[in-house]
């Protein structure tokens, strides 16, 4: 099989740098384009370059229409906004569709679903595979204890994230929120300010903080009397969510349209 043409849209975002380099080191895909907005500064620059791996032969372009129509996929770790149309764009093409973008609003994601009946849509708040078991552990943890152990999810990112909670702490929100037999939206409570009264037995707490160059740390709290549980993962650097993405696509290729997950890539849901 021919390797696989993969677009990296984003190209100069710290994801678009990473993916860049992460397809390039592995085999069986390629960069075939590289897609920034119209009228940013990096439009003619090589996508190598960009990513500081020397000349690829992949000047940035603002045609995205021109590039999905040529390639066999899109990896997307942009902005809500960008995403949706790059849905679209891939559902007309019939490509695979890589997201990795957070803070996508539930219109969003119904666009999302609607461009899923024809583009293969992978989609997860976090591509690396320690994240995706860490899920699994929180999910078992929160089956095996009751409403005693209070639930809370902490999260720190570097200064330029602009979404909160992360798209992880939601992902692991619903892990645990799925091992109590609950639903997210009607336990958590994602904001303490003030006289807030004692904490709702059974509620899923959420914590942010954002500093630095924090890559991405995230701690699953299962707090009882006397004693607690911390689940913890670090991301030492973005190639791991890089390599997960890249995985998505290869996994990808050939499937039915329909939206599938990093769950689903790692053959956690067998
Ligand atoms: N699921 C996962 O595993 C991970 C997800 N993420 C998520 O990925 C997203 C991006 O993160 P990060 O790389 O740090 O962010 P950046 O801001 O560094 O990168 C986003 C890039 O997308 C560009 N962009 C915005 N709109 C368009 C458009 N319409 N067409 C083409 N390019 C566009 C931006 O350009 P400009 O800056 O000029 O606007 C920027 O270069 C976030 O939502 C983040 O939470 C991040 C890491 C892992
Ligand atoms: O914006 C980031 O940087 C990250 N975003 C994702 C999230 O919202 O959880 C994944 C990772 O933590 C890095």
């Amino acid at each position: 099989m021919d390797a696989m043409k993969l677009v990296v849209v984003g190209a100069a975002g710290r994801m678009g740098r990473a993916l860049i380099k992460t397809v390039t080191e592995t085999y069986g895909a390629v960069v075939s384009d590289a897609i920034e907005h119209p009228g940013s500064p990096v439009i003619g620059v090589d996508a190598g370059v960009l990513a500081g791996i020397g000349e690829l032969g992949v000047p940035v372009t603002d045609d995205p229409l021109t590039a999905f129509a040529a390639a066999d996929g899109v990896l997307d770790f942009t902005t809500p906004a960008a995403t949706i149309v790059f849905a679209e764009y891939a559902a007309q093409a019939r490509i695979v569709h890589v997201i990795g973008t957070t803070g996508c609003s539930p219109e969003d994601e119904a666009a999302i679903d609607a461009a899923a009946r024809h583009a293969v849509v992978v989609k997860s708040g976090n591509m690396s595979l320690g994240v995706n078991l860490l899920a699994g552990l929180a999910r078992q943890a929160a089956a095996a204890l009751d409403i005693d152990f209070d639930i809370e999810i902490l999260e720190m990112h570097h200064r330029h994230k602009v979404d909160a909670p992360s798209g992880t702490a939601l992902l692991l929100g619903e892990a645990v929120a799925e091992g109590r037999g609950v639903g997210l939206a009607q336990s958590s409570v994602r904001v303490r300010d003030g006289h807030t009264g004692p904490r709702q037995p059974g509620s899923i707490g959420f914590a942010t903080l954002r500093g630095g160059s924090v890559v991405g740390e995230h701690s699953v709290i299962l707090a009882g009397e006397g004693e607690r549980i911390e689940l913890t993962h670090r991301a030492e650097n973005r190639d791991i969510f890089a390599r997960g993405g890249v995985k998505a696509a290869l996994w990808a290729r050939g499937k039915k349209p329909g939206r599938y997950t990093m769950a689903d890539v790692l053959g956690l849901n067998d």
